[in-house]
């Protein structure tokens, strides 16, 4: 599918970066490096301004190797961006080690993956169909 993107960042587009990656790599788009200090979070710009087709989000989730080297999570995992939104994609990154981390300009910092949502109208009722699970959750069928 073609997304209509604007670039204002000096780096390349967002990037599968294997054959059939789910996420594109993004990139943070910065004036000057961001030191996160321990818990410290920031909003991260990138550059980029996109007009996502109706029925479409674009979800912003962590990249494991910066969240497993680094303690480099998205405090809103996974960020949601809207088809009407045309504001800059931003990505709120979160420093969950003890060791301050820098967020360099033209860092790999999220991935982007582009997925297909409902519109949904709720139906207002009485009663609900009867499962198996009723009620249970939040480990009633054990933990193990
Ligand atoms: O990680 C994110 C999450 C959101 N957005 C942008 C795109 C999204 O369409 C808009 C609103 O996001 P969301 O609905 O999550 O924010 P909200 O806190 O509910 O604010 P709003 O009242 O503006 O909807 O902000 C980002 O750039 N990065």
């Amino acid at each position: 599918m073609l997304i209509p993107i604007i670039n204002r960042s000096t780096h390349p587009l967002p990037a599968y970066q294997t054959a059939h990656a789910a996420g594109m790599d993004v990139r943070a788009y910065l004036s000057e490096p961001v030191t996160l200090h321990p818990l410290q979070r920031a909003l991260i710009p990138t550059g980029l301004f996109m007009e996502i087709p109706v029925g479409y989000e674009v979800q912003v989730r962590p990249r494991s190797g910066l969240a497993f080297k680094h303690g480099i999570g998205i405090v809103n995992s996974p960020g949601t961006i809207d088809a009407d939104y045309r504001g800059e994609l931003k990505v709120l990154l979160v420093n969950l080690s003890d060791e301050e981390f820098v967020v360099q300009d033209g860092e790999r910092i999220a991935q982007l993956v582009v997925a297909r949502h409902e519109t949904a109208v709720w139906q207002e009722a009485a009663t609900l169909s009867e499962t198996t699970r009723g009620t249970g959750g939040y480990g009633s069928t054990g933990v193990n």
